[in-house]
């Protein structure tokens, strides 16, 4: 039996994973469809933000020189038209996002002029470029508008459109094979036989899949046999970069996917110091056309596979989009609501937080079994706990922040 000095880290198993990862090919898409894709390249700016000085406020636009003065209203600028030059001894009425005509050099909103026979009166006081937003002040032509790896989010969809940028290019989608290994295992919608229990690895991963940035487009099931495990993941090597399996990574007589992957390509990692997810598995599986599919197989116990979803499939996407922000969780320190032991491997406990004015605080479900989903339900946080520690309620500890984004 393997005890905890021969399992491998986390972060030792992370390194072997991402050793031979490049980034997948870049796609260019309209950007209508590109929100949450990762960027391929710098993007340019190719314009000024504002494109011309505008006003920021409803009021005049005049010479702050002629502060104090009352002055005639010589045009009228709505957002839109372009101005003539200011007259001497005038104001201009100007609205929000109205051009600043040339010759004005501020803004008074409208509330704080008074309306005269004579004209408009201005405040002693003006400060020079009083409400006026300069050209360029958001976006400088040919600086950089936004940076290569960064995740397309609803702000930056609105400055490509800024720039009037409709297609951009990004990276593709890693495509992911997904299967369910176990004769037990039946889909929601079937009916459910004595010794069986529903898929709910299935579902739960593919989702965590799509929001770190994959496409799952296999989905398939295994049953417990040597050959037909084999079979599975010959094909679902030829057209995926990432084979994920759940379940089968273990030491029974039922376990068929360690040897099918050792038999097929190569097994890099098997059995790490983490709980929940021992067993998990790392390797790689060719195809027939001399390439390779990444290989990460997940306990089957739904705890592991969260765990492992988390610690490892994030990063490998975080890897092949060349994406930093997927690449690392955010940590985040907190004090225990609870009071625990560990063994001799590292524990990720589900925890929730909140955040009071006396600090963060990590509530523990109490199950923390890996066969037990309920407590990954609503979880914001994995607090990682040392291995062969003791934690008392009010220790503070370390936590991998699920729910930073
Ligand atoms: N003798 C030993 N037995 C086990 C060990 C060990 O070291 N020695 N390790 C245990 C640990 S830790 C884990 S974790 C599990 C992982 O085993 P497998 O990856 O081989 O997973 P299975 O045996 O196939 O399944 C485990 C458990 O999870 C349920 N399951 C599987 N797939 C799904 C699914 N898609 N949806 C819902 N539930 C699923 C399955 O029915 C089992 O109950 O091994 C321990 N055993
Ligand atoms: O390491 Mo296995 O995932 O619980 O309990």
């Amino acid at each position: 039996m393997a005890d905890a000095s021969t399992l491998q880290s986390v972060e030792a198993g992370l390194a072997a994973l991402l050793e031979h990862v490049d980034p997948v090919p870049a796609e260019t898409l309209a950007c209508d469809a590109a929100m949450n894709r990762v960027l391929a390249d710098d993007v340019p700016a190719v314009l000024d933000v504002p494109p011309f000085a505008n006003s920021a406020m409803d009021g005049y636009a005049l010479r702050r020189a002629d502060a104090g003065r009352i002055l005639p209203v010589s045009q009228r600028i709505t957002a839109g038209v372009s101005p003539e030059e200011l007259a001497a001894d005038s104001c201009a009425r100007i609205f929000t996002g109205g051009q600043l005509p040339e010759g004005a050099d501020a803004v008074v909103m409208q509330e704080k002029v008074e309306s005269t026979a004579q004209g408009i009166r201005f405040p002693d006081s003006i400060d020079l470029h009083n409400n006026v937003r300069p050209r360029g002040s958001d976006v400088e032509a040919g600086s950089r508008l936004l940076k290569a790896g960064m995740r397309l989010d609803a702000a930056a969809l609105g400055h490509l459109a800024g720039q009037g940028i409709t297609r951009i290019a990004v990276r593709q989608r890693p495509r992911i094979a997904l299967l369910s290994t176990g004769n037990e295992i039946v889909e929601p919608g079937q009916p459910l036989r004595a010794g069986q229990i529903y898929n709910s690895n299935r579902p739960m991963l593919r989702e965590l899949l799509e929001s770190f940035g994959a496409d799952v487009t296999q989905l398939t099931s295994v049953p417990d046999d040597a050959e037909g495990t084999r079979r599975h993941l010959r094909k679902a090597a030829e057209h995926a970069d990432v084979v994920i399996t759940t379940g089968g990574v273990s030491v029974g007589e039922e376990d068929h996917v360690k040897a099918a992957v050792e038999s097929l390509g190569q097994l890099d990692v098997w059995r790490l110091a983490l709980k929940p997810g021992k067993p998990l598995a790392l390797g790689r599986l060719p195809d027939s056309r001399g390439g390779t599919a990444v290989f990460v197989g997940l306990p089957g116990n739904p705890v592991s596979s969260f765990v492992g979803a988390w610690l490892f499939l994030r990063p490998l996407m975080g890897a092949m989009l060349d994406c930093p922000h997927l690449r690392e969780l955010p940590r985040i320190r907190a004090k225990a609501d609870f009071a625990t032991r560990t063994g001799p491997r590292r524990h990720y406990m589900r925890v929730s937080l909140t955040f009071e004015a006396g600090g963060i605080r990590a509530q523990a479900y109490p199950d923390q079994n890996s066969g037990v989903l309920s407590s990954c339900v609503g979880a914001d946080a994995l607090a990682v706990i040392p291995p062969d520690a003791s934690i008392e309620n009010g220790d503070v500890i370390d936590c991998l922040w699920l729910s930073a984004n």
